[in-house]
């Protein structure tokens, strides 16, 4: 595979490096962002080829990954969109762009995928949703095989795709703010930092995985732990007075309402 990754920042860099430490084949991968000082003393083998040059990537690469910020995007592909072939097929990750805002630069005869995934993809553990344009289907499946080497991959409709980027993307911060929480509550109990971070992760993989491997309603799992009139159902209700569920219902309706003017 001859990847390119046009905006080598905070997600370009967690795919990069995903793909790098994943079973891809990759015969190149090409890095590009504007100021190119900071990556090219980073030792990443002979496969990688750090340049701020768009279009010496796109001349050497098939798939094209845009990973720019949303106001960066229109010049980008003004920029590349000369030198796209038959061959190329254009993987835009970028927050709240539709394929239709890409395809007015770039028309329709160029495969377009839109693809959300999220920063877990840099240890393999993305939650990937995907869509295409027309001539984007038939790619699809090998988009979709690559992202399903970095985590799991979801095909959406694209008017989901912004709600696939607060559930997903966003969501990981989220998750990260709740594993905090537990970590101050586990100090605040007697654990020393280290301790009660390595309690919170364990006991969040404990509990996604156990719906990932039972295929079980989350209820079902709190059942089994809520003994009758135990501490857990104790505190679980303490936590539903002070809003848990709420908040974060409201949090994610906020984010969703803002990232439609993104
Ligand atoms: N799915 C997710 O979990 C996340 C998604 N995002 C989305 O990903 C996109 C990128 O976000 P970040 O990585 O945080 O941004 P960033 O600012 O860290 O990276 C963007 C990169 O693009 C480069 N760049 C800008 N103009 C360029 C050009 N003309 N040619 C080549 N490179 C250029 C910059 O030098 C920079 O390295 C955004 O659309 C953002 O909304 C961001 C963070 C998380
Ligand atoms: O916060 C943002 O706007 C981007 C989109 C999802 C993750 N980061």
């Amino acid at each position: 595979m001859k990847i390119a990754i046009i905006g080598a920042g905070n997600l370009g860099m967690s795919i990069a490096k995903g793909m790098l430490n994943s079973d891809l084949k990759l015969d190149s991968l090409y890095l590009t962002k504007r100021t190119i000082s900071d990556l090219t003393n980073c030792n990443f083998g002979t496969k990688v080829k750090i340049t701020a040059n768009n279009n010496k990537a796109i001349q050497n690469s098939e798939i094209i990954i845009v990973a720019v910020q949303p106001k960066q995007l229109k010049q980008v592909l003004s920029e590349i969109k000369c030198d796209l072939q038959s061959k190329h097929t254009i993987i835009s990750v970028v927050t709240g762009r539709k394929i239709e805002e890409i395809e007015s630069v770039l028309g329709k005869e160029i495969a377009i995928i839109r693809s959300m995934p999220n920063t877990a993809i840099s240890v393999s553990e993305s939650m990937t949703c995907l869509c295409a344009n027309q001539k984007g289907e038939e790619k699809l499946t090998s988009a979709t095989t690559i992202f399903n080497s970095l985590g799991t991959t979801l095909q959406i409709d694209e008017k989901l795709m912004q709600a696939a980027t607060v559930i997903c993307a966003s969501g990981i911060a989220f998750w990260m703010r709740l594993i905090r929480a537990t970590t101050q509550g586990a100090i605040q109990l007697g654990f020393d930092a280290k301790e009660a971070q390595e309690l919170a992760m364990q006991t969040c993989l404990g509990a996604s995985s156990l719906l990932v491997k039972s295929g079980n309603h989350p209820e079902q799992e709190i059942d089994k732990v809520t003994t009758p009139s135990g501490c857990t159902i104790e505190g679980l209700n303490e936590m539903e007075h002070q809003g848990l569920s709420s908040s974060l219902i409201k949090g994610l309706v906020t984010s969703f309402e803002k990232i439609n003017q993104i």
